[in-house]
């Protein structure tokens, strides 16, 4: 058997589709900045195409480059100046940062109605606890993902592979709001291959490069692949060895235009919802 292949980049592309129509009729233009410290070259990828898709959908957007020697105190003064600006609804400031600056400090700093990328500890917290809030735009790509290939997620096995702030642990708040029986395994789970083999959704988010084999994959489940890895020759693959899971699961996403083309489309719609929410706008339909 092989895999249906789940098309990230054309249901990304949909979604900011609906958002510029949305946009459109706002009347305004929803304001987002993001802020890169340094140059960390896999970050360089994002911001780009995420400038790109911004614009397109009609968002004033602009990334503030600041430099790698960037004290902590200068970036809290940016943010102290962003959440104080009107024209700014969402604000996101990328990761990682260089070593002088205390990460959660300045996820902290952030407005908590602006905080797009939905790591304020606010937020984390009103996900957590089933409340409405900006909920972090990787897991919720990929819960759009999981709705637009009609994978029925009330009632399933889910397992979510990796339990970071900004991917694991999100994500299984989000399947488990959505009525999955959800799993979380990490660096010192005892048998992650048995673990996964119980999934029919696995959500791979480790940066481990194709670590998850083909004979983790249960027949028939559906592989969602977050991972984002570099290889020394320069290819690009995920966590899950995409070739050999397509052999078992009944739908898996690529990496490139899988999870990445989604975390951006979100980002926009995040952007969105926090401008209508913050400028209490009443939207038709
Ligand atoms: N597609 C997209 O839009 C995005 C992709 N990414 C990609 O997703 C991946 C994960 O990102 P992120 O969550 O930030 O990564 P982190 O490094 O913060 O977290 C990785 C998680 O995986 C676990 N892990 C690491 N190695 C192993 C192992 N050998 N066996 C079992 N578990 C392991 C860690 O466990 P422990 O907690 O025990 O250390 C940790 O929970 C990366 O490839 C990243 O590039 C990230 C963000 C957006
Ligand atoms: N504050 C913050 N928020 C983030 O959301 C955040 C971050 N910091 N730091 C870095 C990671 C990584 N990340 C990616 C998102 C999309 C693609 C993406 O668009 N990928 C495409 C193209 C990749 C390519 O061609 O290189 C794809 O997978 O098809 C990649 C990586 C967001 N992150």
């Amino acid at each position: 058997m092989s895999a249906r292949i789940i098309d990230g980049k054309a249901v990304a592309e949909a979604l900011r589709g609906r958002l510029a129509e949305r946009v459109s009729a706002l009347g305004f233009r929803p304001g987002l900045r993001v802020v890169r410290v340094g140059e960390d070259p896999a970050s360089g990828v994002y911001v780009r195409n995420k400038d790109r898709a911004a614009l397109k959908a009609g968002l004033d957007s602009a990334t503030i480059q600041l430099p790698e020697a960037t004290g902590e105190a200068e970036l809290l003064d940016l943010v102290a100046k962003l959440n104080a600006d009107p024209a700014v609804d969402g604000i996101l400031v990328q990761l990682p940062l260089p070593r002088q600056i205390e990460a959660v400090k300045v996820l902290a700093a952030i407005d908590p109605a602006k905080d797009v990328d939905g790591f304020h500890a606010m937020n984390a917290g009103m996900l957590a606890t089933g409340q409405r809030g900006l909920v972090p735009c990787t897991p919720k790509g990929v819960m759009h993902l999981l709705a637009a290939a009609r994978i029925p997620v009330a009632g399933a096995r889910a397992v979510v592979l990796g339990r970071s702030n900004i991917v694991g642990k999100p994500m299984a708040a989000l399947l488990l709001a959505a009525d999955a029986t959800v799993t979380v395994v990490h660096s010192r789970t005892r048998d992650l291959a048995h673990e996964c083999r119980r999934a029919e959704i696995l959500v791979a988010a480790v940066g481990r490069a194709e670590m998850v084999k083909g004979d983790w994959i249960a027949e028939g489940a559906t592989v969602i692949d977050v991972g984002i890895n570099r290889l020394p020759d320069g290819r690009l693959v995920g966590d899950v060895d995409f070739a050999a899971a397509s052999q078992h699961a009944a739908a898996i996403t690529p990496v490139p235009g899988g999870v990445g083309p989604m975390t951006i489309a979100c980002l926009l719609e995040n952007t969105v919802e926090a401008a209508v929410a913050r400028r209490g706008v009443r939207e038709a339909g």
